[in-house]
């Protein structure tokens, strides 16, 4: 066998997808026998290990890439365990003389692959790396300083003042035989699914991972979502978004494939969608850019506040009731319960609703938005390493671009703004199912039947989350209420 007739090695990780997958194509152009792995990394110090949810998404992800290679005669081996000693234990077992992956952005992925790169290239087995998952690499976007953005309006005009992105691949038609056997776990014993109890049911109902599901979810939106999108995607019981992020999460769908059916769309059969929902819809996956760039440039975003003037601000020991009532939709306030449950239920929230329960959390009840994010990053499908935590930043004020701090969110009003007839609220809190939308978003929420009491006293609240962020930024700490009272 000549060095050229060794097999080559795809390590599938965020891109679980067969079509605009460059490592996958590139590996097969090779002309090598191609060997593909997974690896379930819960060691390497840095990388943060999946939520349930998302172990419950990965789980069925794997399980159709598997059916999907199976169909084009090649197998997915599962190994689990540290990537880099895994990976390279692999390599020499295959005898594999190249490796491909496409790159990943997190501080600790990123020395993973790099201090791969230098092992492999000791042992002189290539290894290549391509773009995938993001239109814009971090470091080739910068200010007119050479420094990378703060602030997402600059960031998505220097993004767009470039090259379009490239047209995606398509899944490669021809595959080369397969590389030798080597072992594989087995999915089932890597134990992603819950049992006991097993509370996936809804979002088996909800959602259907993998490949196939993901382009199956955008024909559905350019054809239904995508003309209501400007209009309506911040009205949570209208279906006017696209849903994709747990398929972008887990790279079943590339933002490539999903930036040129759009732009497609505009020239597609009537009714034309309208030029604004296109560009909104663009400008959405540049937020999603926009929290890579700033995970790139800051890899502790979950955990360290973007602005450092955070770190003296005085979060109240959360109260254990009140946390609790926030996390199982009984605060007494029917869009941030309507929102919490539809989490609990589906693994997904509504964007206009995780940004209400969010302000809830932060500024009603003063809860550090680290607990908030370890939530959601648990209890999402789409839990993001840069969009969870750059939402939550958003919301508290300490991140990048972030809303101002008396930035309240009234949930009655914005109950009573984009969920108008109450649809969204009655199909999650079954308590309210017969009441009208003006009883649904009464100025005093209904405590009525099951449905409890507010937690909080809105107006109370209010002026004091305003007071503890007005002494942030006047740097005095001293005078913040320990509660807010609640109305009994
Ligand atoms: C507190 C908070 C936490 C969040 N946590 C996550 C998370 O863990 N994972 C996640 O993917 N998004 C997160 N978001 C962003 C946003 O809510 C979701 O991306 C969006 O609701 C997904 O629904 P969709 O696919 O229908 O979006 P669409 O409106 O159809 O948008 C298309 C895609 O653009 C991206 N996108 C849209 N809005 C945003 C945004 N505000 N910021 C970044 N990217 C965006 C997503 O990849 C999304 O799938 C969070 C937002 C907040 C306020």
């Amino acid at each position: 066998m000549t060095h050229a007739d060794t097999p080559a090695l795809v390590w599938f990780r965020d891109d679980l997808r067969l079509a605009d997958n460059p490592a996958l194509t590139a590996a097969i152009e090779s002309g090598r026998p191609l060997a593909l792995v997974y690896c379930l990394d819960e060691e390497t110090e840095g990388i943060r290990p999946l939520g349930g949810a998302a172990r419950w998404w990965l789980h069925h992800s794997l399980e159709r890439l598997s059916e999907d290679l199976a169909a084009k005669g090649h197998r997915l081996i599962l190994r689990r365990g540290k990537a880099a000693a895994t990976i390279e234990r692999l390599v020499d077992e295959l005898g594999a003389g190249a490796v491909f992956w496409n790159r990943r952005y997190g501080g600790a992925e990123r020395a993973v692959d790099a201090a791969l790169k230098a092992r492999f290239k000791e042992k002189t087995v290539a290894a290549e790396s391509r773009q995938a998952n993001l239109l814009f690499e971090p470091w080739t976007v910068q200010t007119k300083e050479g420094q990378s953005f703060r602030v997402y309006s600059p960031f998505w005009r220097a993004c767009l003042s470039g090259s379009p992105p490239r047209q995606p691949l398509p899944a490669p038609e021809t595959w080369p035989k397969a590389a030798d056997e080597v072992a594989s776990d087995d999915l089932d014993d890597w134990k992603l699914l819950p049992r006991h109890p097993d509370w996936s049911g809804g979002l088996r109902a909800a959602w259907t991972p993998g490949e196939a599901g993901a382009l199956q979810r955008l024909d559905d939106f350019l054809e239904n979502g995508l003309r209501l999108y400007a209009a309506h995607r911040d009205e949570p019981a209208i279906d006017a978004t696209s849903r994709l992020s747990p398929h972008l999460r887990f790279g079943e769908i590339s933002p490539f494939q999903l930036w040129h059916a759009v732009e497609a769309a505009s020239h597609a059969a009537s009714p034309t969608p309208p030029r604004r929902s296109i560009d909104k819809f663009l400008s959405e996956l540049g937020w999603r850019e926009f929290s890579w760039h700033l995970l790139f440039h800051q890899a502790d975003l979950a955990t360290r506040n973007f602005q450092p003037r955070f770190d003296a601000f005085g979060w109240q020991q959360p109260v254990a009731a009140q946390l609790k009532a926030w996390q199982q939709g009984s605060t007494g306030f029917p869009i941030v319960d309507a929102g919490m449950r539809q989490l609990w239920q589906t693994g997904w929230m509504h964007n206009r609703v995780r940004m209400i329960t969010a302000s809830f959390l932060i500024k009603n009840l003063l809860i550090d938005w680290r607990i908030g994010e370890a939530w959601f990053w648990d209890t999402l499908v789409d839990a993001d390493a840069a969009n969870n935590p750059a939402g939550w930043q958003w919301v508290a004020g300490s991140g990048a671009d972030a809303a101002p701090y008396f930035r309240i969110f009234n949930p009655i009003r914005q109950g009573e703004t984009y969920d108008s007839k109450g649809d969204y609220v009655r199909a999650f809190v079954p308590e309210l199912a017969n009441r009208s939308a003006a009883e649904i978003h009464g100025k005093t929420p209904s405590a009525a039947g099951d449905y409890p009491a507010p937690i909080v006293d809105l107006d109370a609240s209010r002026k004091r989350a305003l007071a503890a962020f007005a002494a942030l930024k006047n740097g005095d700490h001293a005078d913040i209420p320990s509660e807010a009272s609640s109305p009994e």
